[in-house]
């Protein structure tokens, strides 16, 4: 059996062969998406070139100190792919994602890809979306409205504003970020739809439609790709 860093490992190198020489790419965030930039940043030490357009400050820092060189969304015409990790994946290939608090970044790189891929071990697979609480990104000010209006709307059990280290967690992007504990989400479009459609509310972490594919790690060693469209 192997460890759950060794399953996000062998996910992340695995996905790495999806990088072809020339290509640009999206680089999302988290733990198993570490694992695809260290094996990139060895291979292009050894002459690959591409250029990746990160999600996130923590994958910024990340690229460059493994010698990745980085681009911007803004100047790029093409997108092939975006390949970036999820807390949450269902069969149809919808994502719960923004664990790491980079959903915003993360969901405009993968609307830009032609493929989003996810990378991740099996406990992320999961046959019904909502147990891992969902986060939504929201403007600071008046950010208690949105807390009311989610928990009114009896869409989910409860709401929590993040903290980090007592504090409250700040995004990228100078939000707050609401974690929404559901039982469980049985229509991720339509509450998806109702939560974006709540003014002061920036991005939701529910992806739908979005990823093309899952690149599944087990802890046998094996490593698994899922095709959603
Ligand atoms: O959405 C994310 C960050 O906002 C991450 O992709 C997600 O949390 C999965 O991370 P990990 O691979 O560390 O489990």
């Amino acid at each position: 059996m192997l460890s759950s860093e060794e399953v996000k490992k062998n996910a992340g190198v695995f996905a790495a062969d999806l990088v072809k020489n020339g290509m640009n790419f999206g680089l999302g965030t988290g733990s198993t998406v570490y694992w695809l930039i260290r094996e990139l940043g060895v291979r292009v030490s050894q002459g690959l070139e591409i250029r990746a357009v990160p999600t996130s400050a923590q994958t910024v820092s990340l690229a460059l100190e493994a010698g990745i060189p980085l681009t911007d969304l803004d100047q790029v015409a093409q997108l092939p792919i975006a390949i970036d990790g999820a807390d949450e994946i269902d069969p149809q290939g919808q994502l719960i994602k923004g664990g790491g608090g980079a959903l915003l970044q993360e969901k405009i790189v993968a609307a830009a890809a032609e493929k989003m891929i996810v990378i991740a071990d099996g406990s992320k697979y999961v046959s019904q979306l909502g147990r891992f609480p969902l986060p939504v990104e929201v403007i600071r000010f008046g950010y208690k409205q949105v807390m009311r209006r989610l928990l009114d709307a009896g869409i989910c059990r409860s709401v929590k504003l993040r903290e980090k280290n007592g504090t409250p967690f700040i995004t990228d992007h100078q939000h707050y970020i609401l974690d929404c504990q559901f039982d469980h989400i049985d229509d991720a479009p339509a509450i998806n739809t109702f939560i974006r459609n709540i003014t002061g509310v920036v991005e939701t972490g529910l992806f739908v439609r979005m990823a093309s594919s899952a690149i599944i790690g087990h802890s046998d060693g094996r490593v698994e790709t899922i095709n959603f469209r």
